[in-house]
């Protein structure tokens, strides 16, 4: 029987989701949409809530909670839960899967991602990790767009084992997902990310905190004077708490290294101030600036 449609054949018949909240739901929805992706769309999730707000949402064929009869067809197999849960699912999953599946995951964190789940690792079974630089501060399967990854970055980390074809069907995963590709070592994909990402949440969680501590009548006036600098900061200080504790506990040392810097340049800035070095203050201040402007002109702002 020829199939009469012209639609292209997608990139994996079956693609299995687990963990269907912001990220996982994001790629369901693309997929759902352009039918480039798979033909067939399966979800996972521990949470029966989740798992019934998927169905009615209806971005998946099937949504199940059991991880291991769900990848057992599986030609691609994504891992969308927290960085803190990818090795206790990568054991669950990885035994089931069929040879020559691919196995991939979103964390946002890759070494301790990659160690965790390497003890589970088949010979048969390709592990390629990526980490879509897109997200918001919302999280669960609500939270999910199909335009989420349009135009922003996908950094993947293959590992020096993967055959080539695997790493370029993530690659090509990605892009139809809307995203732009780049492949870089996990130890540098943690530094980068470190302080473009992790850094900054830390930052938005602190400053939130210490505004919290004040004194009751400083606190009343923090919400209702909130001004844009510290408004922007709530947005991020809004994200989930477990996949944050997560991520500082999985990238440590490069988040302790950067914050390390950050504070001697905070110091410096301190001093400036203190001492009216006008000239820092400014050349501090036009360093942002020019970097805004070059995000802007990259659109990733
Ligand atoms: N939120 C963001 O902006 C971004 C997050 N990431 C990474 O992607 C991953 C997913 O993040 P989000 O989608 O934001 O999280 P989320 O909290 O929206 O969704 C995670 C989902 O995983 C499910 N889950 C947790 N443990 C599970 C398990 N053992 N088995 C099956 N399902 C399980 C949860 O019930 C939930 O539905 C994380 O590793 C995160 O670091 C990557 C890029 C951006
Ligand atoms: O909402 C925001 O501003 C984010 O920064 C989202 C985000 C969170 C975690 C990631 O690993 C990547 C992107």
């Amino acid at each position: 029987m020829t199939d009469s449609s012209d639609a292209p054949t997608p990139l994996f018949d079956t693609l299995v989701v687990i963990g269907p909240g912001l990220i996982g739901a994001s790629v369901l929805h693309r997929a759902r949409r352009d039918r480039t992706i798979a033909r067939r769309l399966i979800a996972v999730d521990i949470n029966p809530a989740f798992r019934e707000r998927v169905r009615e949402l209806g971005i998946a064929d099937e949504v199940t909670g059991d991880a291991a009869a769900a990848v057992a067809d599986a030609d691609c197999v994504m891992l969308c839960v927290p960085v803190g849960a990818m090795g206790e699912v990568a054991a669950t999953v990885i035994p089931a899967m069929k040879p020559g599946a691919i196995l991939t995951d979103t964390g946002s964190t890759k070494v301790a991602v990659i160690e965790a789940i390497r003890p589970f690792l088949r010979p048969d079974v390709p592990y390629v990790p990526a980490h879509p630089m897109a997200g918001t501060e919302y999280s669960g399967p609500d939270a999910g767009f199909a335009t989420l990854f349009d135009n922003r970055w996908c950094l993947l980390t293959p590992l020096p084992d993967n055959a080539p074809d695997s790493v370029e069907a993530i690659t090509t995963l990605w892009q139809l997902c809307g995203a732009r590709t780049r492949d870089m070592t996990p130890e540098h994909h943690d530094r980068v990310c470190a302080i473009v990402s992790h850094l900054p949440h830390l930052l938005a969680f602190t400053i939130c905190g210490t505004a919290d501590d004040l004194a009751d009548e400083t606190r009343s006036e923090v919400l209702e004077f909130a001004a844009s600098g510290f408004r922007d900061f709530t947005r991020i200080a809004a994200s989930d708490p477990i996949m944050w504790r997560d991520i500082f506990l999985s990238n440590r040392e490069a988040i302790l290294e950067m914050l390390s810097r950050f504070l001697e340049d905070a110091q410096a800035m301190a001093r400036a101030i203190r001492w009216g070095d006008s000239d820092y203050i400014v050349d501090r201040i036009e360093r942002g600036r020019s970097i805004r402007r070059s995000l802007l002109e990259n659109r990733q702002a």
